[in-house]
C-alpha cells in the first residue's frame, strides 16, 4: 500500500526533447503538480527522472502531462520498438516537407496575379505546412510561455493575414525545416551516446547442471555461471572460475588492445572475448555493471550544465521579449507590417540554445568512447580553464606497487626478524608499502605474527605490540615523536637511499632503533611523456604532492621533470594545498588514484582518477575519471575540453551574430519575410557543422 509521504522515482523515455528550452518547459510544468517532488530531464539521453508521491498523483497523469506538451513518453513496449518509429517519424516529416515545397514550386510558376490557383495551392501549403506550427505554439502559449514556436506561427499568420500568401508558405517552409535540423542535430550529436547504449549485450548463455541455456541478460542472477565462446560479447560482470580468454575492453577502457585474463580475473559486461571460452561466475548484473554506471554517468552528466550555458539561457529568456519589442517598434517606425513580421521571422532563439548542448553531448559521447567519463558539461568547460596541474605521488606517477629492496638491521636483528616484525606490524594495513612489506615476508619464507593494540598514524606509521615487544613502522616523524635518535651512520645510510628514490621506512622496539626497510616504487614510463605534453599545453610548473619525505619526493619529481614538490604532506595536508593553490586565482587540475586522496580530487576544480575501472571510490571522487590506467589520457582530457569550449563559444558568437545582423537587415526591410525565413535555417546549419567536428 502507497501512503501518503512516500517518493517513487519514474524513469521516462521522452521523444522530441530538441534543445534546453524544453527541458525547461517540462521541469516548469510538472512541478506545478500537486504531488511531484523533483524532476530532472536529461536531454541528451532523452529522458526525465520524476520523484513523485503516488499517493498524490499517478504515473499516467505525469506521462500525460508530458504527452499534453507536444512530447511523447515512450511505453516500455514502444521504446523497443522506438527506431523504427523515429524512422518512420522522420518520413513523415520529410513528406510533409516535400509537399509544402511542391506546391510552393506550383505556386511561384504561375502565371495569373489574382487570388486563383497560385494562392490557393500557397494557402493549402501554409495550413500543412504551419499546422505542426501553430499546433507547438498554441501549447506554448497555454503554458504562457512565448517560444521560438510562438514567433514562427505568429509570423505565418500575419503574412496570411495582410494577403502575402506565398510569403507565409515560404515561412512555414523553412520553419518546418528548421525545427526538422534541430532535431536532428540533437540526434546527431547524441550518436556516441547511443552507440555505448546499443553496445550492451542482449542475451547470455547460463550454464544450468550440464546443459547451457541463452537467457535474456535481464534474467541473469548474481552467482549465475555465465559461458563465453570466442568472439562472444561479455554479457555480464564477474570472476572466471575456469578457462584463459584473450579480451577486448575497448567499450570500457577505449582501448582495443585485447587484455589477457586467467582464472580469478574481473571480467566487464559489454567486452569481447575474442580467443579461448570463459566460464565466470556473475557479481554484477544490470544497473550494477560498471558498463551500466559508465552509461548512467554520461547520460546525467548532462544535468550539471556549463556555466557558459547557463549565460546562454538567460539570454534566450531576454532574447523572446525584445524580439517582440523590437518587432512592434519596427512597425511603429517603419509603418510596414512586412518589416515587422521579417524581425520575427529571422530571430532565431533556438541557435542560442542549441550551442551548447549539441557541443556537449557530442563530446561527452565521443570522450566516453575513449574510456574518459566526463561527469558533466562543466568540467568540460572547467578542463578548458584549469591552468595548474597537480598531482598524487603514490599510485598516480608511480605504479602505487611498491617492493622491498633492502633491509638492514642493527643491534644483533637480522633480515628476517626485521622483516618478520615489521610484517607484524603491518598485517592489517591495506597501505601500498604495508603490502611490500608482508609480499617479502612471504617470498622469504617468514611467518607473519598476530599483531596486537594495534594504532595508525596516518602519514606516517602504525605502531603494534607483536610478540610483546612495542614496535613501530614508518618515517622518521614517527619516531621523532617517541625520542629515538638516529646515529650519524644509520642517517648517512638513509639519506643515501632516499636519494635514491627509495622510502625508508624505520622500525625499533622498545624506544630502540633496530632496523631500516627500504621501499621502491616503480615509475609510470609514460608519465613522463604526459607530463611533458602538459608542459607543451602550458602548464609550465606541475607539482606533485606527497605524504613522503622531501629527498624521497624531490628524487622521483626530478626523473619526471617536476620541479614544484610538496612533501610530508598528511592526508588533510594535501587538501589544504589544493585550497591554497585555489585561493590564491590558481584552477587546479589534480590527479589521483581517488583512493587515498578523494578529498582533494573533489576539491580541485577538476578532479581526475587514472585507473578508474573497477574502483568504485575512484569513480565517485572524480569529476572526470579515465578508465584506461594511462597518463596520456590527461593531455587529451584538457584537449578535448578545450575543444569543447572553443566550439561553444563559437557557435554562440554565430548564433548571436546572426541574430543582430538579421533583425537589423529585416527591421529595416532589406530582408522580406521570406527571405528572412530562409535565414533562419542558417544559423542552426552552422551550427550544428561546427558541433560535428566533434565527433571526429
Ligand atoms: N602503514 C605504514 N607503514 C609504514 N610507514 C607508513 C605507513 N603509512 C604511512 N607511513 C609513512 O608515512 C609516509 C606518508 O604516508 P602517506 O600514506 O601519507 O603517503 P604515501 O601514500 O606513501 O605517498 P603519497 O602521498 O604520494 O600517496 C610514508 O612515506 C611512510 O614513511
Ligand atoms: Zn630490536
Amino acid at each position: 500500500m502507497t501512503k501518503l509521504g512516500d517518493v517513487k522515482t519514474i524513469s521516462l523515455t521522452v521523444k522530441g526533447l530538441d534543445c534546453a528550452a524544453c527541458a525547461e518547459k517540462i521541469e516548469k510544468v510538472l512541478m506545478r503538480h500537486e504531488g511531484v517532488k523533483g524532476i530532472t530531464v536529461y536531454l541528451g539521453a532523452e529522458k526525465a527522472d520524476v520523484q513523485f508521491d503516488p499517493f498524490l498523483i499517478k504515473e499516467k497523469l505525469i506521462i500525460d502531462a508530458i504527452n499534453s506538451l507536444g512530447y511523447k513518453v515512450l511505453t516500455e513496449k514502444e521504446e523497443a520498438l522506438q527506431k523504427n518509429f523515429l524512422k518512420g517519424e522522420r518520413t513523415f516529416d520529410l513528406l510533409r516537407i516535400g509537399f509544402v515545397f511542391l506546391l510552393i514550386v506550383l505556386s511561384l510558376t504561375g502565371i495569373t496575379k489574382r487570388l486563383s490557383p497560385i494562392d490557393i495551392f500557397s494557402i493549402i501549403a501554409i495550413v500543412v505546412g504551419g499546422y505542426p506550427l501553430i499546433k507547438h505554439a498554441y501549447i506554448d502559449l497555454r503554458e504562457k510561455a512565448i517560444t521560438a514556436n510562438v514567433f514562427m506561427a505568429l509570423g505565418v499568420v500575419a503574412a496570411t493575414v495582410i494577403g502575402e500568401f506565398r510569403s507565409a508558405a515560404i515561412i512555414a517552409f523553412f520553419m518546418l525545416i528548421s525545427e526538422f535540423i534541430d532535431s536532428f542535430t540533437m540526434e546527431k550529436s547524441r550518436k556516441a551516446i547511443k552507440d555505448l547504449i546499443d553496445m550492451a549485450p542482449k542475451t547470455a548463455r547460463v550454464k544450468i547442471g550440464d546443459t547451457e541455456v541463452e537467457i535474456p541478460v535481464e534474467e541473469v542472477k548474481k552467482g549465475d555461471i555465465v559461458v563465453v565462446k570466442p568472439g562472444e560479447k561479455i554479457p555480464v560482470e564477474g570472476v572466471i572460475i575456469s578457462g584463459r580468454g584473450s579480451v577486448n575492453q575497448a567499450t570500457i577502457t577505449g582501448e582495443s588492445i585485447p587484455v589477457e585474463k586467467k582464472e580469478g580475473d574481473i571480467v566487464y559486461a559489454a567486452t569481447i572475448n575474442q580467443l579461448g571460452v570463459l566460464f565466470i561466475k556473475v557479481t554484477h548484473t544490470g544497473q550494477d555493471t560498471t558498463y551500466a554506471r559508465i552509461i548512467k554517468l554520461v547520460e546525467e552528466a548532462e544535468s550539471s550544465k556549463a556555466p557558459v550555458q547557463r549565460v546562454a539561457d538567460k539570454f534566450a529568456a531576454y532574447f523572446t521579449p525584445a524580439i517582440l519589442a523590437i518587432s512592434v517598434l519596427t512597425f511603429l517606425i517603419t509603418w510596414k507590417i512586412t518589416n515587422a513580421i521579417a524581425v520575427i521571422v529571422v530571430a532565431c532563439p533556438c541557435t542560442v540554445a542549441i550551442a551548447t548542448p549539441l557541443a556537449v553531448v557530442a563530446s561527452m559521447g565521443k570522450a566516453a568512447k575513449r574510456g574518459i567519463i566526463i561527469k558533466g558539461g562543466r568540467y568540460l568547460e572547467a578542463l578548458a580553464k584549469v591552468d595548474t596541474i597537480v598531482m598524487d605521488k603514490t599510485g598516480t606517477v608511480t605504479m602505487g606497487d611498491p617492493v622491498v629492496t633492502n633491509i638492514k638491521g642493527f643491534a644483533e636483528h637480522d633480515d628476517k626478524e626485521i622483516i618478520s616484525y615489521a610484517a607484524g606490524v603491518e598485517r592489517y594495513s591495506d597501505h601500498p608499502l604495508a603490502k611490500a612489506i608482508i609480499k617479502k615476508a612471504s617470498e622469504m619464507g617468514v611467518a607473519v605474527p598476530e599483531p596486537e593494540q594495534y594504532k595508525v598514524i596516518p602519514g606516517m606509521g602504525i605502531q603494534a605490540v607483536v610478540n610483546d615487544k612495542t614496535i613501530i613502522v614508518g618515517s622518521r616523524e614517527m619516531l621523532r615523536d617517541k625520542n629515538i635518535i638516529l646515529s650519524e651512520g644509520i642517517e648517512k645510510y638513509i639519506i643515501e637511499k632516499e636519494e635514491e628514490g627509495k622510502t625508508a621506512l624505520l622500525l625499533s622496539h622498545d624506544s630502540i632503533l633496530c632496523g631500516v626497510i627500504c621501499v621502491a616504487d616503480i615509475i609510470r614510463e609514460e608519465s613522463i611523456e604526459a607530463i611533458a605534453s602538459l608542459k607543451r599545453l602550458g602548464f609550465d610548473d606541475p607539482i606533485m604532492l606527497t605524504g613522503d619525505n622531501p629527498r624521497t619526493a624531490n628524487a622521483i619529481a626530478s626523473s619526471l621533470g617536476i620541479k614544484n614538490v610538496m612533501a610530508q604532506l598528511l592526508p588533510e595536508d594535501k587538501l589544504e594545498a589544493i585550497k591554497n593553490l585555489e585561493s590564491s586565482g590558481r584552477k587546479v587540475l589534480m590527479v589521483g588514484d581517488g583512493i587515498n586522496d578523494a578529498p582533494a580530487l573533489a576539491r580541485a576544480y577538476v578532479g581526475i582518477a587514472m585507473g578508474a575501472v573497477g574502483s568504485d571510490a575512484a569513480i565517485e571522487a572524480s569529476d572526470v575519471a579515465l578508465m584506461r590506467d594511462e597518463w596520456k589520457q590527461i593531455p587529451e582530457a584538457v584537449m578535448i575540453g578545450r575543444k569543447t569550449f572553443s566550439i561553444i563559444k563559437q557557435n554562440l558568437a554565430v548564433g548571436i551574430i546572426f541574430n543582430l545582423v538579421g533583425i537589423a537587415l529585416a527591421s529595416t526591410g532589406i530582408l522580406s519575410p521570406a527571405m528572412a525565413a530562409v535565414a533562419h535555417v542558417m544559423p542552426d546549419v552552422l551550427v550544428f557543422l561546427n558541433s560535428l567536428r566533434l565527433l571526429k
